[in-house]
């Protein structure tokens, strides 16, 4: 694709000398310009442009034989057009920084400059001795600071490079604290650490420029940050038992640490269990799972979220860098997005305070219980705990207890109900039963099947019926409790002052998502159920 763009393209042979000595220049002043600044820094580079290519070249075989992402960026992009723009564009990045060049386009595109973050790339480059990106700029967006195409990107063409040596992960805190650590210290809560370690530093931490670019506490919104006030707002939705554990594991990661605090007074002294909330909540915002456990990855972590793109964080262990590919084509100055994971707005309060409207991956947890006043009550616990097969790990989500559920959104026309889980149905055929023999030829079919209870509609229609009338009631319950709380929530209740209001919006979308959700269940449950009537 690159290659039929224009300026690569070109036939008017009476211009290529003068292109060939220009493009001699600009290599000549790019390797002088580094050595400059090599200098100026008293850092060791330890790769110069040459090897810089020639790290580059090898990369692109390594490449091959990695994942189809990976390969698309092979075909897209030939080594040479790389290489021209590779140095074209840091040189033109470092001699015009001062500049603002990008400053330009922003402000075309009605953005804000963000003078703090001018020097962060140049300083990452140098400190990792490589070119990071040649195609993102640092701007400000609505949603904090955010990267933006400073240059026209095609779809495959690799958006950064940001290697493992300049991210943060546990194994860069000091050895002697590391030695401190036991099992019960999760990486989460190490990476937190560092980053009170380094903040403690000030200017004289190594990662004092990436650390300064970090939002404050009063920018943060994942739930753990909630009064109990507004808390109350999402006590319906999963998210507040949810919020509440972590907090629990964040004071357990806390007394775990108290050892360190104790042992290097001065760089700890005073960490208060708000300060190391905020910490913590700046790795679950910010971090990735990474062969170093949890990673930080400076630059990239400027990305910010859209659930409908199809770029993300790779991971390149051959290489030893992350990189992320571009999805679409990207004009100066737009804003380029990822896609954090496939995550419900529950996650995104969560870890990362924001929600999106009308978030594709929300989703309900519902949870049901035999009731103790069954006269089958026993037998029916028996049964289910002698036949569990279902697992009840919700890929990226929150784990469940295992007689919860989750239900997605039921898509209009959906024939099976997708979106309702089987084993949420069967549960309930198995609510209904009422007798011994009913419960028995469950049991029967599930033997002689794969073992799973009810997951095939009864024979009775009567009964099949019942079953879903009782997920329709349990459901309908529901919709009227979360439109019962909604509408407390607008206009803003008493209860919550100024500085909520962006937790309340936070909290509507969350609720509203969830009763989409519900809607779209209860919806096909009526039609089931009235389907079985008339049939
Ligand atoms: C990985 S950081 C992205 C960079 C961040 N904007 C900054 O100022 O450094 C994740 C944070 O960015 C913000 N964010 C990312 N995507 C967002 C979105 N789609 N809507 C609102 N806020 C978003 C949230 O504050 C989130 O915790």
């Amino acid at each position: 694709m690159k290659m039929a763009k224009p300026e690569l393209t070109s036939n008017r042979i009476g211009l290529l000398p003068f292109l060939v000595v220009i493009l001699i220049v600009a290599h000549v002043i790019a390797f002088v310009s580094l050595l400059v600044l090599q200098i100026s820094n008293r850092q060791d580079i330890p790769e110069n442009e040459e090897a810089l290519e020639r790290k580059i070249g090898g990369g692109v075989k390594q490449e091959i034989g990695s994942d189809m992402l990976l390969r698309s960026v092979i075909i897209t992009n030939s080594l040479w057009v790389r290489s021209q723009r590779h140095i074209l564009s840091f040189l033109v990045r470092r001699l015009c920084v001062s500049a603002h060049v990008f400053t330009s386009v922003s402000s075309r595109k009605g953005l804000g400059i963000d003078e703090g973050c001018n020097d962060f790339l140049p300083w990452l480059e140098n400190k990792a001795g490589v070119e990071i990106s040649s195609l993102l700029s640092i701007g400000k967006s609505a949603n904090g600071r955010a990267l933006y195409a400073a240059e026209d990107i095609q779809t495959g063409d690799c958006l950064l490079k940001v290697p493992f040596s300049v991210q943060l992960a546990p194994d860069n805190l000091p050895p002697g604290i590391t030695c401190l650590l036991g099992d019960k210290v999760g990486d989460v809560a190490k990476v937190a650490l560092l980053i009170l370690h380094e903040k403690r530093l000030g200017h004289k931490s190594e990662w004092a420029p990436y650390i300064s670019c970090l939002p404050v506490l009063e920018d943060m919104h994942g739930s753990v940050f909630w009064s109990d006030e507004e808390l109350e707002m999402i006590q319906h939705s999963a998210l507040y038992e949810e919020t509440l554990k972590q907090k629990q594991q964040i004071e357990k990661d806390f007394l775990a640490l108290k050892l360190v605090f104790d042992q290097f007074p001065d760089r700890f002294q005073n960490v208060t269990v708000e300060d190391f909330t905020y910490a913590y909540g700046l790795v679950t915002s910010r971090a990735w799972g990474s062969s170093r456990g949890v990673s930080m990855i400076p630059f990239a972590d400027f990305f910010n979220h859209d659930g409908t793109s199809e770029s993300y964080v790779l991971s390149d262990e051959g290489k030893q860098h992350s990189e992320v590919i571009a999805d679409r084509e990207f004009a100066p100055g737009d804003e380029v997005l990822i896609r954090y994971g496939r995550f419900s707005n529950a996650t995104l309060i969560l870890d990362f305070g924001f929600s999106v409207s009308c978030n594709r991956y929300d989703h309900v947890q519902i949870k049901l219980n035999v009731p103790q006043h069954d006269v089958l009550c026993t037998q029916k616990l028996q049964l289910l705990g002698r036949h569990r097969t279902r697992s009840i790990k919700d890929d990226n989500e929150f784990t469940y207890s295992e007689n919860s559920f989750i239900i997605r959104e039921v898509r209009p026309g959906s024939k099976w109900g997708k979106g309702i889980p089987q084993s949420l149905r069967a549960f309930a055929r198995i609510l209904t039963c009422n007798s011994q023999q009913e419960l028995d030829n469950l049991r029967n079919e599930a033997t002689q099947n794969d073992g799973r209870l009810a997951r095939k509609p009864f024979k009775n229609k009567n009964r099949e019926i019942a079953a879903h009338q009782l997920l329709l009631s349990e459901v309908s319950h529901l919709i009227t409790e979360y439109e019962k709380h909604i509408k407390l929530l607008v206009p803003t209740p008493p209860f919550l002052c100024e500085r909520s209001a962006p937790r309340r919006r936070l909290a509507l979308d969350l609720l509203t998502g969830e009763l989409r959700v519900l809607k779209s269940a209860s919806a096909w449950l009526e039609n089931y159920c009235s389907m079985l009537r008339t049939h």
